[in-house]
């Protein structure tokens, strides 16, 4: 069956106008097709009383650690991150990033997420992962040599670049890569001038954390006399396809050279709130022209997966750190989830028109909490969750249907990463 057609709802515009239409993707390309009028496809998915919309991209995660949601909370981020996460994670085996990354596949599924960028280690088992699950993802290992001797750091660089080249292309397609280095502060500036070049040279993207506590970027203003996206530019950072996570503490000049070079720009409301980081200025960067997406983080710092929380927390703190009620509208905040993070993350999705990925969520709107409908834009933004939706489908293939996934069993699933989840913290304590 090579056709699938959605019919009988509401379809979201790349204008963010809604109408009434089908949608039909072809599964032999992984596109849309047509949009309104559409003919009849081999396959169909019931959309009657639902809206349309575009998946909901998750351009900044690492999913694995689902499998270490509520295991330490309340703590700004640098006591967070070296006393607890971190010598837990050093614990982890491939099995276990499998399991959480499996769990975080299943959440995603079930909230109409169809794509993502991950940050993590043992990008092997994510790979596979999203191979067996149907997802789009753009991976990298995550690289961290602060406190690490020559030859470890070393081989961490290299990792990072080995998978960046390894799976690139990966799952027909859906699995793209980038170099990662974690941050500024735990990558030091030779071994971004050894190793951003190779990435060049594998036509890949860095993606890293930049700018996201003032304990982060206050030692780089301190060590080198300049902020620390200036800092990035002089050791290769912030080439058009690039992208950071966070981007909260930022000034004016830092706004400035991310609109000039094209480089995105990652906002992750809750873990910024969660961590006591700060408020990102997300208004400012619209209105400056920069390419901004919506991340969740990790499930240990937000504590869901779910892109709609996501999409409301931006939309809320946007106005609250602009003083202004009218920042990040409905409308910004829809964008930012779809086409914003697709475009971070260098997707070809993130719209409903013909040529792009069919990669698509169905929103049953027969709720208490969404009537009436005066506004289906403002209903995703500020009274929709994840779990409104119907049906979900990537690269024209169906992955859930009427709330049931198809492409991995949720009770082993959620099992399997329970069983992991108790062994990797008993083994750390
Ligand atoms: C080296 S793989 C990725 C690395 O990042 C850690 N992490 C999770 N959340 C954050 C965050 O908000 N800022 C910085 N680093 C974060 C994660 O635990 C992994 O160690
Ligand atoms: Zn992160």
């Amino acid at each position: 069956m090579t056709t699938l057609e959605i019919v009988g709802g509401r379809v979201l515009r790349p204008d963010m106008t809604v109408e009434h239409g089908d949608v039909l993707a072809d599964r032999e390309t992984g596109e849309i097709r047509a949009v309104g009028d559409v003919p009849d496809g081999d396959e169909s998915l019931d959309a009657s009383g639902g809206l349309v919309i575009p998946g909901l991209v998750n351009a900044h995660t690492h999913v694995a650690m689902t499998l270490l949601r509520g295991y330490a909370d309340d703590e700004p981020l640098e006591t967070w991150l070296q006393e607890d996460i971190w010598p837990v994670e050093a614990t982890l085996e491939p099995a276990d990033v499998r399991a959480g990354v499996e769990l975080g596949l299943v959440e995603m599924i079930e909230t109409g997420t169809t794509g993502f960028c991950d940050m993590y280690f043992d990008v092997p088992e994510t790979v596979a992962a999203v191979e067996e699950a149907g997802l789009r993802a753009r991976v990298g290992h995550g690289i961290v040599t602060v406190g690490k001797d020559e030859d470890e750091a070393r081989a961490d660089l290299e990792e990072g670049l080995r998978v960046a080249r390894e799976f690139d292309g990966a799952a027909d397609g859906r699995v793209s890569t980038a170099f990662m280095p974690h941050s500024l502060t735990t990558v030091d500036a030779a071994e971004l001038d050894a190793f951003v070049p190779e990435a060049r040279e594998a036509d890949v993207p860095v993606h890293l954390h930049a700018n996201e506590t003032t304990g982060e970027v206050e030692p780089i203003v301190d060590d080198h006399e300049k902020r620390p996206l200036e800092y990035a530019v002089d050791h290769g950072l912030l080439e058009p396809e690039d992208f950071v996570a966070h981007g909260v503490h930022l000034d004016e000049r830092e706004v400035d050279l991310l609109a000039e070079r094209g480089a995105g720009v990652v906002h992750c409301p809750a873990s910024n709130m969660k961590l006591a980081s700060g408020i990102a200025p997300v208004q400012t960067l619209l209105d400056a022209g920069v390419t901004v997406g919506l991340g969740t983080d990790g499930a240990a710092s937000n504590n869901d997966l779910d892109m709609f929380d996501e999409l409301r927390d931006a939309a809320m703190v946007g106005k609250l750190g602009a003083g202004d009620a009218s920042a990040v509208d409905a409308p910004s905040a829809v964008g930012m989830a779809t086409a914003g993070s697709a475009a971070v993350a260098g997707f070809d999705a993130g719209r409903i028109e013909p040529g792009a990925n069919a990669d698509l969520a169905v929103l049953d709107l027969d709720a208490t909490h969404l009537t009436p409908h005066h506004d289906l834009v403002s209903h995703l933004a500020y009274a929709a969750s994840g779990t409104d939706v119907r049906h979900t489908v990537c690269d024209g293939e169906v992955l859930m249907r009427d709330r049931e996934v198809l492409t991995l069993d949720v009770d082993e699933v959620r099992e399997t990463a329970e069983r992991h989840a108790a062994a990797v913290v008993e083994r750390a304590e």
